[in-house]
């Protein structure tokens, strides 16, 4: 059904190339082509340096294309200057989550004014009540106590500077969100937390995903499709299980044996199911993780992230669960 529809974004032929030495070209996005549908999640997966940061960069228009298209919703973005692209009506619709949460963040912007800032830049919210409305109600959805909109960057762990990052960017209800391995610079534990709000937030709002990351495991939980990047291009795509158990590409059966002790069962932790109610009336007691099947190692890790935010630990556990596990 989802395929009857135009798709939300299409890429054609997109090639980014960087001038190495006299006349000389390196094909860091190398006549890339895929779709993505709306409300679908595209994992795009590959080793360090085969492109997919510059993928990205071109997709949300802070990298001119050397030569293809990018088209999304009914606009051709790839026209659109990079210079120009802050103040096109666009670039509400297409929002990037950063790799590095610190390194995202103004050290001279509090949490509030981050949030803020594209709602104030490019939507019709504005005034004071308004926005701090506005901010609250983001703060909520991604679990960031509300106390802590006024800390800067350096008052915040990277949990919380993560959680940040993401309300900003669905700051103004993007149709497509990008993100650029989100969690990477997060501890394990912090990362099991964001991975988990990024899947409701993703089930609550209907965004689509373009995921990012190297981490197949990861895109296996959170992706419908997978395209496998490769020296610049696409070299394979398809539904995420049939890209797990049936790689047709040398490169991605490379990958997928290079996970360790990858087997081809579900997670033990799924990340689907109806949302967890009422809250959780212990907040010394995260239910959800302690009755993880396989998972008690991660659950004790998360423990100290969830207890630390005491009010956001009620939020942590409306978590979606399979009804299994469901207390
Ligand atoms: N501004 C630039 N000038 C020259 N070469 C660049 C530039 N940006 C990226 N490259 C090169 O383009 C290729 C792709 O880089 P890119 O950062 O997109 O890879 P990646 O897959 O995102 O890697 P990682 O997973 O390590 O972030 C690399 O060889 C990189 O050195």
């Amino acid at each position: 059904m989802l395929n009857s529809q135009p798709p939300l974004l299409q890429v054609k032929n997109l090639t980014k190339t960087f001038p190495v030495g006299k006349d000389a070209h390196l094909h860091a996005v190398d006549q890339v082509s895929f779709t993505l549908q709306s409300g679908e999640s595209v994992g795009l997966v590959g080793e360090s340096g085969c492109g997919k940061s510059t993928l990205v960069r071109l997709i949300t228009r802070l990298l001119d294309v050397t030569a293809g298209e990018i088209h999304f919703d009914d606009a051709i973005l790839s026209t659109i200057a990079v210079r120009q692209f802050p103040q096109n009506p666009y670039r509400a619709g297409i929002q990037l989550v950063f790799q590095d949460p610190t390194d995202s963040l103004n050290p001279r912007f509090t949490a509030y004014d981050t949030i803020t800032e594209p709602i104030k830049r490019l939507s019709s919210v504005q005034g004071r009540q308004q926005l701090q409305a506005r901010a609250a109600e983001l703060a909520d959805l991604v679990g960031l106590p509300q106390d802590l909109l006024s800390r800067f960057p350096h008052q915040l762990s990277g949990g919380q500077k993560a959680r940040v990052g993401i309300a900003r960017a669905i700051a103004l209800n993007p149709k497509l969100l990008v993100l650029d391995e989100p969690t990477s610079a997060l501890d394990v534990s912090v990362q099991a937390v964001i991975l988990h709000l990024l899947a409701d937030l993703k089930k609550r709002l209907g965004m689509s995903y373009l995921f990012v990351s190297h981490d197949l495991n990861v895109v296996r939980l959170l992706c419908d499709r997978v395209l496998v990047m490769y020296l610049g291009k696409i070299v394979e795509s398809g539904p995420v299980e049939q890209i797990f158990n049936h790689p047709r590409h040398p490169y991605t059966e490379a990958l997928i044996s290079a996970i360790p002790s990858f087997t081809a069962q579900p997670h033990p932790i799924p990340l689907t199911g109806e949302p967890r109610s009422p809250i959780n009336p212990n907040p010394s007691v995260c239910r959800l993780y302690g009755r993880c099947p396989k998972g008690e190692d991660l659950c004790h890790q998360v423990m100290p992230e969830l207890t630390e935010l005491s009010s956001n630990h009620q939020a942590a556990c409306h978590f979606p669960v399979s009804s299994d596990l469901a207390v």
